[in-house]
C-alpha cells in the first residue's frame, strides 16, 4: 500500500523555492529517510504533508487518498520538540496529551515501555536528559497508535549514547509494522536505521530508492593475522567469499550479504588462526551519495 505520495509538491517563500516539484513515494512498512543538508527543504516538505505549511502548487496523498484531517489522525509526528510541563512526571504529561488527543490513558504504559522510560515514568520532566525528553516526545507521538511516525532530525543535539538509544527505539517501532519517515542531514543515521531513502538538495529530490539496492553486493570484511599466508589459504576455502584482495596489513574480502564476521572468525579459528583484526564494511552509501550529488552538480 502506498502510504505517502507527493505530486509535484512545491513551496516558494517569496522568490526562494524551498521545495521544487517533489515526487516522493513511500510504501507501507518502510523506514524512509529524507536525507539532505540544512536548508534543503526537509522540514518544509514534512510541514506540507502534515498540513501545517500550505504548498504553493502540487498535492499529496496519504493512504491513496487526498490529504485530509482524517488521514492525519493516522500519523504521529514530531516536527519540533513538543512542550511538556517541567513539573509534571512523564505519566502526567502523557495524560495531558492523551486528553487532548482523545485517547484512553491505558495507552500510556505501553508507549513509555516502547521508548524505555517505564522505570523513570514518575520522575519530573525537568529532571530528564535531552535524550529522555526526545524519547518522551516519541512516546507522545505514539499515544494514538498511529500507522505512520514522522520524526524531524530525531537525534539532533544528542550524545553518542543518546543517539544509539533513539536509533534502537526507531528500529523496534519499525518492527511493529509502523511506517517511519525521518528527516536527517546525517548519512550515517539514514544508513543505520532506514530501509529506503530520498536525497534532497536545494528543494529537489535527486534520488530515491532502497538502501539495500545502493549497498548491493558491496559488503566487505577486512581480516588480518600474524601469518598472512596461512590466513589466505584458510580464507580461500570459505564459502560466500567472492574475491580476496590484499590491503596493507589485512585481506579485504568481497562477500555475500549473509556472511558475518562471526562466521569468518569461526572458520579461520578452526584452521588454528587467531585474527589480529576483523571488521565488516556495510556498503558504500557514502560514495554512492557523493556520486549522486556529483551527477547533479
Ligand atoms: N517560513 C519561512 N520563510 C522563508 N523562508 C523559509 C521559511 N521556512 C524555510 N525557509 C527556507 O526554505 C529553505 C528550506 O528550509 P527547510 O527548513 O525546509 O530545510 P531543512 O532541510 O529542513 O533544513 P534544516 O535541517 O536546517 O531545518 C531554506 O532556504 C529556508 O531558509
Amino acid at each position: 500500500m502506498s502510504i505517502l505520495k507527493t505530486n509535484n509538491l512545491t513551496k516558494h517563500y517569496g522568490s526562494r523555492t524551498a521545495v521544487k516539484a517533489l515526487n516522493l513515494k513511500i510504501e507501507a512498512g518502510q523506514v524512509f529517510g529524507l536525507l539532505g543538508p540544512n536548508g534543503s527543504g526537509k522540514t518544509t516538505t514534512l510541514g506540507m504533508v502534515l498540513g501545517v505549511t500550505n504548498p504553493s502548487s502540487g498535492d499529496y496523498e496519504w493512504f491513496d487518498q487526498p490529504g485530509s484531517a482524517e488521514s492525519r489522525r493516522k500519523i504521529g509526528a514530531i516536527l519540533e520538540t513538543p512542550s511538556f510541563y517541567p513539573y509534571l512526571s512523564a505519566v502526567d504529561n502523557l495524560k495531558a496529551v492523551a486528553q487532548i488527543k482523545g485517547v484512553p490513558n491505558d495507552a500510556i504504559d505501553k508507549v513509555l515501555k516502547t521508548v524505555e522510560l517505564a522505570d523513570r515514568k514518575h520522575d519530573k520532566f525537568q529532571t530528564y536528559s535531552l535524550g529522555m525528553k526526545q524519547r518522551l516526545a516519541i512516546a507522545s507521538a505514539l499515544l494514538s497508535d498511529p500507522e505512520v511516525l514522522i520524526l524531524d532530525e530525531p537525534t539532533n543535539g544528542l550524545d553518542p549514547a543518546g543517539i544509539v538509544e533513539i536509533r534502537d527505539i526507531i528500529l523496534s517501532i519499525a518492527d511493529t509494522g509502523k511506517t517511519i519517515i525521518l528527516a536527517s542531514h546525517l548519512l550515517s543515521e539514514v544508513q543505520k536505521v532506514c530501509s529506503h531513502f530520498g536525497i534532497l538538495k536545494e528543494g529537489q529530490l535527486l534520488h530515491q530508492g532502497s538502501i539495500h539496492d545502493i549497498e548491493g553486493e558491496k559488503v566487505t570484511i577486512e581480516v588480518g593475522a600474524t601469518d598472512m599466508e596461512k590466513l589466505k589459504s584458510s580464507l580461500e576455502k570459505l564459502k560466500g567469499v567472492h574475491a580476496i584482495h590484499r590491503d596493507g596489513a589485512f585481506y579485504r574480502l568481497e562477500i555475500a550479504h549473509e556472511v558475518t564476521t562471526e562466521y569468518v572468525m569461526q572458520h579461520v579459528q578452526a584452521d588454528g588462526i587467531i585474527p589480529t583484526h576483523i571488521s565488516r564494511q556495510q556498503g558504500n552509501l557514502e560514495q554512492e551519495f557523493l556520486k549522486i550529488l556529483a551527477n547533479h552538480e
